[in-house]
């Protein structure tokens, strides 16, 4: 039998990688990753204001380098017999569009506006219009579209995004015929068919951030919607009336992009979701699996049968949708707005001296290179060595905002307990124990709904790289915490459903069973540390308490 190839293409908050993968054994063949150049410019973000944009540029460049390199690197003729494209991204990453599906920015008149760009997931400017989306949703006079989704709309989502920037922007609101998810854009962008009217969307997506249910008819009423903003009058029926899973086929590859790419044309184009749903089918999870993708943030993905779920509502999660990660489960999701972010920001502020320094004199850029490249290992270092007490510092996870259990944008990270010996290691100490905090609660919420979780598997960057977050976890969770082998697992996933959408397997279960990722270690749960850190998680839960108090009053101030 031939050879067949696969590509999986994962795009990330700050990369996108590109895996090619041996469809009929799952072996990594090579992989591309290209980081955004106009992104890593800290081009159009705001961090202070929570404004993160995405120039679509940034995708199609780097997308296509990144695919170059990958066939680079592969062996001869491979780029001739890959017979399908996978894709998962961020999201909710939303951007309007005009009729023909063109990102407003491609234009040259909305070329430098950010509000034309990808609203990228963790961009919460948007927190006063999902403030206005849960009253609506809860006042009685609407459906309540917040069913499937914990219950609370978040500010990092669609309908959110997609009012707010248009009431910010009239020229964009304008311009923008139709609003995209960047999962459903790409595929759709590949095989030419990004016109809204011809775009296939995916089920995750529209089930997770658009509110898009088969028990009320699809997508929210355009009254609804109207009534989130004016600026949204009439585009529900220039959005979409079919879902698919990602089994099944976006289209097929473009000429054009075939040539770009280096690619034949005519091969499968899988339906997009999100980077944690694929992550999931990557790493070989099934019913009541608990997948944690760890990195920049964490996504959660739990699956269980339909039957178990029923018409349930499990509160204050992100979405539970039939069929957005492996098709026939649920998939319930769940994340941290901060996680890799939260260790990030202590580097930033670590470095701030240094690199003031080196702004002004050039003999302290190559320290403060150095330095930005070792900071957190040093930490790692220092903090494995750290011996925590009960009472001493103790942190909150949510400098970003808290995704889950039942988000809340608003709130904000906090830290402590401090006295003059607290030093860098201790701090930083806590704030990775704030993060593995902030997990357990995601657990919990989820098992005192009655869905079990019989294994936690970890993927993503933080799970290969840091060994100290996940004792951490594991010892704070009190569970034994299996890390995938593959190391781009997402793409991986995105690589299976592009094999079952090119036909090389009956089912996506089918393909999973031969290409999904091996687990490479285990860390175990030491009961001592469980039970200290049981105590811990107890004065975690009093200063969240604290903070949501502080948070409301804040509110109320600024109102
Ligand atoms: N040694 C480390 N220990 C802990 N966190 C790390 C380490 N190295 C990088 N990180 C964090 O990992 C995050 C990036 O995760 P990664 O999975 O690679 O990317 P993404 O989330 O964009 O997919 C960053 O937030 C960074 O702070
Ligand atoms: O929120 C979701 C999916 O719903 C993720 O796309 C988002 O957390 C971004 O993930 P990364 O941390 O960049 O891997």
């Amino acid at each position: 039998m031939d050879t067949r190839y696969v590509i999986g293409l994962d795009f990330g908050s700050d990369s996108v990688r590109a895996l090619i993968v041996n469809s009929r054994t799952g072996g990594e063949v090579a992989e591309g990753v290209v980081y955004y150049p106009r992104w890593k410019e800290g081009k159009y973000s705001v961090f202070a204001e929570s404004q993160f944009r995405h120039h679509p540029l940034d995708y199609i460049e780097a997308m296509t380098q990144a695919v170059q390199e990958a066939l680079n690197q592969a062996p001869e003729g491979v780029a001739k017999q890959v017979v399908g494209i996978g894709v998962d991204t961020t999201g909710s990453t939303p951007a309007p569009v005009d009729e023909q599906g063109q990102v407003l920015a491609l234009k040259p008149e909305f070329a430098e506006n950010p509000n034309a760009m990808f609203v990228l997931w963790k961009d919460h400017t948007s927190v006063s219009k999902a403030d206005l989306i849960n009253e609506l949703a809860h006042s009685g006079q609407f459906t309540d579209y917040t069913k499937f989704i914990g219950g609370i709309y978040s500010s990092e989502w669609f309908w959110a995004k997609a009012a707010w920037v248009s009431e910010q922007d009239p020229q964009v609101a304008e311009a923008a015929y139709s609003w995209v998810e960047l999962c459903d854009w790409v595929p759709a962008l590949l095989a030419g068919n990004e016109a809204p009217a011809q775009m296939r969307r995916g089920i995750c997506a529209a089930g997770h951030k658009a509110m898009w249910h088969d028990s009320w008819n699809g997508l929210p009423d355009q009254a609804f919607l109207s009534a989130i903003s004016p600026t949204l009058d009439g585009i529900r029926e220039r959005m979409f009336d079919q879902v698919y899973a990602s089994d099944e086929k976006a289209g097929e590859l473009s000429q054009e992009w075939a040539d770009k790419l280096g690619l034949p044309a005519g091969i499968a184009i899988a339906i997009g979701e999100f980077d944690c749903h694929m992550g999931a089918v990557g790493a070989g999870a099934g019913s009541y699996d608990l997948v944690k993708v760890i990195g920049t943030s964490t996504c959660d993905i739990l699956m269980a049968p339909t039957d178990v779920i029923g018409e349930r509502q499990i509160d204050g999660i992100c979405g539970q949708v039939l069929g957005s990660s492996m098709p026939g489960l649920v998939a319930l999701e769940a994340g941290q707005s901060a996680f890799g972010d939260l260790y990030a920001w202590y580097r930033r502020l670590l470095m701030w001296p240094i690199e003031q320094l080196a702004k002004d004199d050039a003999q302290y850029t190559a320290l403060a290179a150095e330095l930005d490249d070792k900071i957190l290992f040093m930490l790692t270092q220092a903090a494995e060595q750290y011996q925590p007490e009960l009472t001493g510092p103790i942190a909150l996870d949510w400098h970003n905002g808290r995704r889950t259990p039942y988000a809340n944008q608003r709130l904000t990270g906090e830290l402590s307990a401090l006295n003059l010996g607290t030093d860098a290691p201790t701090i930083f100490h806590s704030l990775v124990e704030a993060t593995a905090h902030g997990a357990k609660a995601i657990m919990d919420c989820m098992t005192s709904q009655d869905v079990q979780v019989d294994r936690v598997l970890a993927l993503g960057g933080i799970a290969k790289k840091s060994r100290l977050v996940m004792q951490l976890c594991a010892d704070v969770m009190g569970r034994s915490i299996d890390v995938v082998e593959s190391e781009q697992c997402c793409a991986l996933g995105a690589a299976i459903f592009a094999a079952v959408a090119a036909g090389e397997y009956a089912s996506t279960a089918d393909a999973q069973a031969v290409m999904a990722s091996p687990i490479a270690s285990r860390f175990e749960p030491d009961a001592e540390r469980h039970d200290f850190y049981q105590k811990r998680y107890e004065l975690y839960r009093q200063l969240g308490g604290y903070t949501e108090e502080l948070t409301e009053t804040r509110t109320q101030l600024n109102s």
